[in-house]
């Protein structure tokens, strides 16, 4: 898969790509991500990408033109699955869009800033958009950083085991049930005996028992699905 980003703020997008399971994906070569500074693509020496607003009102908007650039220009290099914007009135994120996304091959993510990108641009280039929740951020990155770990996580070969993934919450509309590790009794505290008993079979029955039990209590909705 390769991811391209299109941002006014590249080094926002460094660090979460620079470790853990991120870092590694890319160093397996199983994706490749790339930021483009959409300042890069202006059309004046001043690097402008914002203007104000027709009709006037407070902040500054994203001009189409450096976004029109930046986007036809890495459309004749390859063919593009997606081209997502993030914004806050978009589709809010859930692991049904992360999965289909982990399934393309190319995708760009536009990072909008001020009061979002000329309508425009929503209207003729891009072909999905996503929040990643009911508040408003300063910018698309972190949401951007957020949208591409939980698309890569799930390309095979980048989790050392591929059914950890599958065993979260949300794959099948479920949250996932405890989980607890070495030692098996902290100051009196006991793990439940039968995830020590060895006896697989029941031990699956208590995850999905404990999974169920858990999204009744905490996320109805997931059931009702
Ligand atoms: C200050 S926000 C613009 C908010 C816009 N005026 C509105 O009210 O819908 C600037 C940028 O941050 C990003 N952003 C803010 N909140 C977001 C969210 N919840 N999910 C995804 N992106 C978000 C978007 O790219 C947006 O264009």
């Amino acid at each position: 898969m390769r991811i391209d980003i299109i941002t006014v703020l590249p080094e926002l997008l460094k660090s979460p790509f620079e470790a853990s399971i991120l870092r590694r994906a890319i160093d397996k070569g199983l994706v490749e991500v790339y930021t483009h500074n959409l300042r890069d693509y202006a059309s004046d020496n001043y690097r402008t990408i914002d203007d104000y607003q027709f009709g006037g009102g407070a902040g500054m908007v994203m001009m189409i033109e450096p976004i029109d650039r930046c986007i036809s220009k890495l459309k004749t290099e390859r063919e593009y699955d997606e081209v997502i914007y993030m914004t806050p009135d978009g589709n809010t994120l859930n692991q049904k869009i992360s999965n289909q996304l982990s399934l393309a091959e190319n995708i760009i993510i536009l990072c909008g800033h001020y009061k979002g990108v000329d309508q425009r641009v929503r209207d003729r280039f891009i072909t999905r958009e996503i929040s990643i929740g009911d508040y408003v951020l300063s910018g698309g990155e972190l949401g951007a950083a957020v949208l591409c770990d939980s698309i890569i996580r799930l390309i095979p070969g980048v989790l050392n085991d591929e059914t950890s993934a599958l065993t979260d919450s949300f794959q099948d509309n479920l949250l996932a049930p405890p989980v607890y590790t070495r030692p098996a009794e902290y100051k009196g505290w006991k793990v439940p005996g039968v995830l020590l008993s060895g006896n697989f079979p029941e031990i699956e029955k208590w995850r999905e028992e404990q999974a169920y039990l858990r999204t009744r209590e905490r996320r109805p909705d997931l059931l009702d699905e």
